[in-house]
């Protein structure tokens, strides 16, 4: 068994000043059986969630990118060592509040669900914790998860301008329960408040706007918590947890992860004779927006065996090439596709007519301005898009130009999507800096490639 700081992926120490391009050709087809690494945000919570209950916990499949060995690591220096053996990822839990304070800074590098989520547990504990990350992470809104863990009790000794990382936050062991309504719909900071809401003395309810992603709930609930969650009028949900809590360790498999599967969707839906199936892939209906919207553009794809797994949907998709069409994306479907908008953009290039995506501000937030880097990427590549508001509006011609260098802005979901962009277009597209690929999707120029994807 070897301690998880042994097989931390590696970091690039470099990375800000050596950019490592690549190209994208346009490929015959897309093709094959294939699996994606695990779903990002269950492993992140699985991390965590084994860190807090009591004994081992045992994860498969555990997404091995950048941003999860980051969560891996911070557990195990909080003190829920984390080691790995055959494949199988296990963190030897502490109970809730048994975390101790880390020796020095926890450094979340890219992952904004890391820090977030790490907040609300530290939050619970009485401790001074440090919390820094990458120059994008450090940009990032930390208020949003902030201001609700003050209401709870946490401190903010020192943090960046504007509230954001490099923080150093002081915990309690006094927490209050809290009833918060989310001025945004984020599951980050309604999991960091009900991770906060475990060590607190009775009910800690979390009212969304939206309903996002519900791995917390379901994972909570899976670990042994006491939870409640009520739909609202109007696509809202109320989520309560019991406080005092004892979870108990479990064993778990994560799913594949439909974020990085919606890159591989989207190339063999614009590369003309592409039949492609990918397996095993999380099918939680708080995830499958893109693949709605999808259909709605008249694309075929097909569930094949959807089954449950360890309390979560999945299924194999199988995608075959075709025409599409521009679609409306009503703003409300946003927080079940939240990360896939940059490749639905490029996928609503290669289609007939105008595709609206309505209510788009969160993108602003993420690892770059998601909004002006799809918009400009897209532009530079020949296609007709613009911005209005918080919305995104690219006219289709069916057909895509390229030939051009993208800028990443250092964002992983931007690298991948105009390299997918780049296998359909008439011209080779570049894009700036892959290295961030990474954060999220370890191999992903090597799997594409396998299916015929022509990357160089
Ligand atoms: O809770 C999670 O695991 C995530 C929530 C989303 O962020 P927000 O909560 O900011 O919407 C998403 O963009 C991120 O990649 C993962
Ligand atoms: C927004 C993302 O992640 P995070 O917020 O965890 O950095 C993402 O992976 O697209």
């Amino acid at each position: 068994m070897r301690s998880v700081k042994s097989y931390r992926a590696p970091q690039n120490p470099n990375r800000e000043s050596m950019p490592h391009p690549l190209t994208a050709r346009r490929s015959a087809r897309i093709s094959g059986r294939v699996r994606v690494p695990g779903d990002k945000s269950i492993s992140h919570r699985a991390l965590i969630l084994g860190a807090l209950a009591i004994g081992r916990t045992r994860i498969a499949g555990l997404l091995a990118a950048e941003d999860v060995m980051a969560t891996a690591q911070a557990v195990d220096e909080l003190g829920a060592e984390v080691t790995q053996k055959d494949g199988t990822v296990e963190v030897l839990g502490q109970g809730v509040g048994g975390l101790r304070a880390p020796q020095g800074p926890l450094d979340f590098g890219n992952s904004g669900t890391g820090s977030r989520l790490m907040l609300g547990v530290v939050a619970g504990h009485d401790m001074r914790v440090e919390f820094t990350g990458d120059a994008s992470l450090c940009r990032r809104p930390m208020g949003r998860v902030l201001t609700p863990l003050i209401t709870m009790g946490l401190q903010v000794e020192a943090q960046g301008e504007g509230g954001t990382l490099p923080l150093t936050v002081r915990g309690t062991g006094d927490i209050l329960p809290i009833e918060y309504d989310l001025p945004v719909p984020s599951a980050q900071v309604k999991s960091a408040i009900l991770f906060a809401g475990l060590h607190a003395p009775g009910r800690t309810t979390v009212i969304e706007p939206l309903a996002t992603r519900d791995h917390t709930e379901r994972m909570l609930a899976f670990f042994g918590a006491e939870l409640h969650a009520e739909d609202k009028a109007g696509g809202g949900r109320a989520v309560t947890v019991c406080g005092d809590a004892e979870l108990h360790g479990a064993a778990l498999s994560v799913p594949g992860d439909p974020s990085s599967a919606a890159f591989l969707i989207a190339a063999a839906l614009i590369c003309p004779g592409s039949d492609l199936v990918v397996e095993n892939v999380l099918m939680n209906p708080t995830r499958t927006g893109f693949l709605d919207t999808l259909r709605e553009m008249g694309a075929s794809i097909e569930v094949l065996d959807l089954r449950d797994e360890g309390g979560e949907p999945v299924g194999d998709l199988r995608v075959k090439a075709g025409p599409l069409k521009g679609v409306r994306v009503p703003p409300e479907r946003a927080p079940s596709m939240i990360d896939e908008y940059p490749v639905l953009a490029v996928v609503a290039a290669f289609a007939e007519g105008e595709t609206h995506m309505a209510g788009l501000a969160e993108l602003k937030v993420k690892e770059s301005d998601r909004l002006a880097a799809t918009a400009a990427g897209l532009e530079a590549c020949g296609v007709a898009v613009r911005i209005e508001g918080d919305d995104l509006i690219v006219r289709g011609r069916g057909a895509v130009k390229g030939g051009a260098l993208v800028e990443t802005h250092m964002d992983h979901r931007i690298a991948m999507a105009f390299l997918i962009l780049g296998l359909g277009a008439s011209e080779p597209v570049t894009v700036d800096d892959v290295t961030m690929i990474a954060t999220s999707f370890p191999g992903f120029a090597a799997l594409m490639t396998s299916l015929g994807a022509e990357l160089a």
